[in-house]
This record gives C-alpha cells, structure tokens and sequence, in this order.
C-alpha cells in the first residue's frame, strides 16, 4: 500500500466513510466510549492486535470508560496515509461488537 501523504481533500473525502472520525492536526481520530472500564480495556487489546497485523500503530489513550485513537503515518513524515484509514476501517468493523455507545 503506497505511504504517499493524503491531499486535503482526500482525507476530507475518506473521513466522510467513517462517521465519529475527525482529523486533528496531523493524525485522525476517533474516541469510543464503551460500557465501562474493562470493557475498554478489552478494545485497547483488540485494536493492538490489529495494529500488529497490519504493521501500523497509533497512539491509544485509555479513559475510565473511553478509548481515544490518533494516528498518522511515521513512514510518511507524520503525514495522513491510507495506511491510516485502513487502520480505520478494520478498527471499525469491531468495535460495534464491544458495544461502543
Ligand atoms: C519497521 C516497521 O515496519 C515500521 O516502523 C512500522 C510500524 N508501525 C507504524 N505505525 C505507524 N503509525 N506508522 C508507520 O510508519 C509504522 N511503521
């Protein structure tokens, strides 16, 4: 997959597909918030083994009750990727199954 940055109007237009994601500064974002403690734990988990698979990282920030993902891409210089939104997507596809509110 190539590490090209995004222009603007493609992160705009790849944002639009993933409704809750936001771009802040130099990375995408998104903040889950979930049905307590260990049940965001339980996500953190997921999310890294996702990343592990997919050789691209973000920075997680676990709350009380919320899981808080930023990522870019290093590669790139720390620009947005679509190794970013394919992190994204796949972080997406399962996290309606840890019953994110
Ligand atoms: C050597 C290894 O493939 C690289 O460091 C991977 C690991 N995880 C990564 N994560 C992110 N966010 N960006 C990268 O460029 C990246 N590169």
């Amino acid at each position: 997959m190539p590490t090209e940055p995004l222009s603007q109007k493609e992160i705009e237009d790849r944002l639009r597909e993933l409704p809750g994601w936001s771009q802040e500064g130099d990375r995408i974002a998104r903040t889950y918030r979930l049905d307590g403690h260990f049940a965001a734990t339980a996500l953190v988990v997921h999310i890294a083994r996702i990343q592990e698979e997919l050789n691209h990282h973000s920075d997680l920030l676990l709350g009380y009750n919320t899981v808080n993902l930023t990522v870019n891409t290093h590669a790139a210089g720390g620009a947005i990727t679509e190794h970013d939104f394919e992190l994204a997507h796949r972080v997406e596809a399962v996290a309606a199954g840890h019953g994110v509110r």
